[in-house]
């Protein structure tokens, strides 16, 4: 398991990634409503899996949770006109779901950007990015190298830790070239 998986600040990154990436990757605002924008509308989630799992070692790590503690798990495509452009996992403990009250369990197709981005009361920490890990990524998108981003959106004692994963199909769309750095 990759319970030593680095994820880097901004300014730990490579000078040598590109700068259309870069304004990706550490972009504040939801990734959604860019997307949308993107896809001229044509933005859809499409949910892979979810459900109470044990989490990651540096999902635990990040949300100061005990080793192998229960969370819910959502793993989504965000696709653009019909294609996987994002793919994304966002966990949170259980013991700070159930405290908060909040039920992610029927977010369902709405993207979790509309719940976090609203007037909610989230706060959205710092964007740490990584080379994903291959074996983290479903079959149809499983190849190393893929840039990730994740921060944690917090109210109160309850963290949602929430990593997107940049397909190559996104990339095309969006005019940068997936195979420089
Ligand atoms: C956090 C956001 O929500 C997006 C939607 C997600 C979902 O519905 O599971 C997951 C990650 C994000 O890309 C956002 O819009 O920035």
């Amino acid at each position: 398991m990759h319970d030593t998986l680095d994820w880097l600040k901004a300014e730990c990154l490579p000078a040598s990634l590109g700068a259309g990436k870069r304004a990706w990757l550490f972009d504040q605002g939801s990734l959604t409503r860019r997307l949308q924008a993107l896809a001229q509308g044509q933005l859809e989630v499409r949910i892979l899996a979810e459900g109470w799992q044990h989490l990651r070692d540096d999902e635990c790590t990040a949300l100061a949770a005990a080793p192998a503690s229960m969370g819910w798990v959502r793993e989504i495509y965000l696709c653009g006109r019909s294609e996987p452009w994002i793919f994304a996992r966002s966990v949170a403990r259980r013991d700070a779901l159930q405290a908060a009250g909040l039920d992610l369990q029927n977010q369902g197709a709405r993207p979790l950007g509309e719940l976090l981005f609203s007037a909610q009361g989230f706060t959205r920490g710092e964007l740490q990015t990584c080379r994903y890990p291959a074996d983290w990524l479903p079959q149809a998108v499983r190849e190393t190298g893929h840039w990730a981003r994740r921060s944690c959106f917090t109210r109160g004692e309850l963290g949602v830790l929430v990593a997107e994963v940049f397909l190559p199909a996104f990339w095309q769309a969006a005019g940068i070239d997936p195979h420089r750095r």
